[in-house]
């Protein structure tokens, strides 16, 4: 920028009384050239950065001011958001010459947690610095940053939480909770934060300035994906991934994700399809724009064909939600046929519920001596399993284990697992795993009975097992397992089994147990097939 450029620059500004800006490449050839009004300039669209991009534009903003202004919030929100090499004001002084200057570029991750720096030069003759080698350097550190932080090709994820009038620690604790979420989806996490807030921003979910400092932060650290703790809206999710050009989730497309990965059997895979469907329906939009620049505003040239193309795909979402829903109501038809099977054959049904990650697939494991995934992820069973668990006495019951529940059960998902979770009416003994050890863990439970009530399976007898046991600190002593009337067991030390058997035995064959119950307590019942 030499200062006879810069002197023109000012003294047409001081004539039309308007900011003139150019655009420069790293060559310093003029790109584009921009006339403003007094208080602002309008950037061309030269196309938002691509997520996750670590390199530079190679473009340079100049431009001037009339009144005196120092850098502004718009000048380094584009700073960032189209990841130019820098931005540079020039004073028009009042007879046309140009003043002081200030320039403002990016700055690699840093403990500080700055995200540029801005530096002031009191006469354009002063601009002697060379940012040739000194953007070089920027880029190669941000390209370093962004490398040292790759590990696997997981996407990388900025993880938001809110709170709405409570405190930052329940936001806390349920935003640790989203971590191991993303964790288990394989998400790689690259920093949470919490907003405080007294109500939602109807547009934003949180502040628009907090949404700013995120895409500010996503810029810095690489990140390709924000993850919010709370459900968005579709418009919501619209407003937020239009602001941003990020990629967009939610708490429940999270979990609808793992849910997909995991999906195992035929019908875990058509649930987790026809749940995930119905989430994105009325989230369908006419013309995504990524690529049109935040200060054109969008919605140009968003309808039209892309109406009737939307028309279309919400017509296949609706016909293929119908589809879906047919195959798995034949599907669980069958499967209550051999239900129906079991039953007539009177073999009592204790089934496993409980917060994800309890330990029941553990547990079904150890007392069946058989070996259903279990693994430290969340949701690492979909589908039922059923096992055949020999009491004493001869006795035998059918034990089956559930997909884990989480607080917030997704609507759509609990909808769309309806036929598996049917399978808990037929129960004669809930047995509700619980993580002893978990810090959350009275969170857990009631979160587990809200689901089962919701169900309609409070009736169902149930039967409390604080699991994990060998966690627990010595001076926890029994966890509270005696208070709150559960059996104390480790699915990994089989602490408690004999307990464990011993209660449901009871509860199973006690006088006014079911009737199926004592039906199979004569006899040795017939296989399952
Ligand atoms: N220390 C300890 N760890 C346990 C115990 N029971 C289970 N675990 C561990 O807890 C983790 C989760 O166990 P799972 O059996 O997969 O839990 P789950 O309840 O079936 O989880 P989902 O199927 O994901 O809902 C695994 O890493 C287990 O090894 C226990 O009694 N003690
Ligand atoms: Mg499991």
């Amino acid at each position: 920028m030499s200062p006879e450029l810069a002197r023109h620059l000012t003294e047409i500004s001081r004539e039309t009384g308007r900011q003139i800006g150019v655009l420069l490449t790293r060559k310093g050839e003029v790109e584009h050239v921009i006339v403003g009004d007094a208080h602002k300039l309008l950037l061309p669209d030269v196309g938002r950065a691509r997520a996750g991009q670590v390199r530079l534009r190679g473009l340079r903003l100049v431009h001037t001011h009339l009144r005196g202004e120092t850098l502004t919030k718009d000048d380094l929100t584009d700073l960032a958001l189209l990841r130019l090499d820098l931005v540079c004001e020039i004073q028009a002084l009042d007879n046309g010459l140009p003043g002081a200057a200030q320039v403002a570029h990016l700055l690699p991750e840093n403990p500080e947690g700055e995200l540029w720096r801005i530096t002031d030069y009191p006469s354009v003759h002063e601009l002697d610095f060379d940012f040739g080698a000194e953007i070089r350097a920027l880029e190669e550190q941000l390209a370093g940053a962004a490398r040292a932080r790759v590990v696997g090709d997981g996407e990388k994820a900025i993880l938001v939480g809110l709170s709405v009038g409570r405190g930052r620690a329940t936001a806390e604790s349920s935003l640790a909770e989203l971590a191991e979420l993303a964790n288990t989806a394989g998400v790689q996490v690259l920093e949470s934060i919490v907003q405080l807030r007294r109500e939602h921003d109807p547009k934003y979910l949180i502040g628009k300035g907090k949404l700013e400092e995120i895409v500010l932060k996503s810029m810095q650290l690489g990140a390709d994906l924000i993850v919010f703790d709370k459900d968005l809206s579709p418009s919501q999710a619209r407003h937020i991934a239009k602001e941003t050009s990020l990629k967009v989730l939610d708490r429940t497309q999270l979990i609808l994700d793992i849910f997909a990965q995991r999906a195992q059997s035929a019908e875990g895979k058509l649930q987790v399809e026809l749940a995930q469907t119905r989430y994105l329906m009325p989230r369908l939009t006419a013309g995504t724009d990524a690529g049109l620049s935040r200060l054109m505003g969008g919605g140009v040239g968003g309808r039209g064909p892309g109406e009737t193309k939307l028309e279309m795909d919400r017509r296949r979402a609706r016909d293929r939600i119908t589809f879906l829903e047919k195959k798995i109501e034949a599907l669980s038809s069958s499967r209550a046929v051999r239900r129906k099977e079991r039953n007539r054959r009177g073999i009592p049904v204790v089934s496993i519920v409980g917060y994800t990650n309890a330990g029941k697939s553990t547990l079904l494991n150890a007392l069946t001596r058989s070996e259903v995934l279990a693994e430290d992820k969340l949701f690492a069973t979909l589908d039922p399993t059923s096992r055949r668990l020999r009491f004493p006495r001869d006795r035998e019951v059918i034990i089956t284990d559930t997909v884990g529940f989480i607080r917030d059960l997704p609507k759509d998902l609990v909808a769309a697992f309806r036929a598996t979770l049917e399978e808990l009416e037929d129960a004669d003994l809930l047995l509700h795993v619980v993580d002893v050890a978990d810090p959350e863990r009275d969170e857990h439970i009631a979160a587990v009975d809200r689901i089962l009530e919701s169900l309609g399976l409070a009736q169902t007898p149930k039967l409390l097992v604080f699991n994990k046991a060998d966690k627990l600190a010595p001076e926890a002593k029994d966890g509270g397992a005696k208070v709150n009337d559960a059996i104390l067991t480790s699915a990994i030390t089989r602490r408690g089994f004999d307990d464990l058997l011993e209660k449901a035995d009871a509860l199973l064959w006690s006088e006014g147990a079911t009737s199926r119950a004592s039906a199979a307590s004569g006899g040795l019942p017939a296989r399952i097939g």
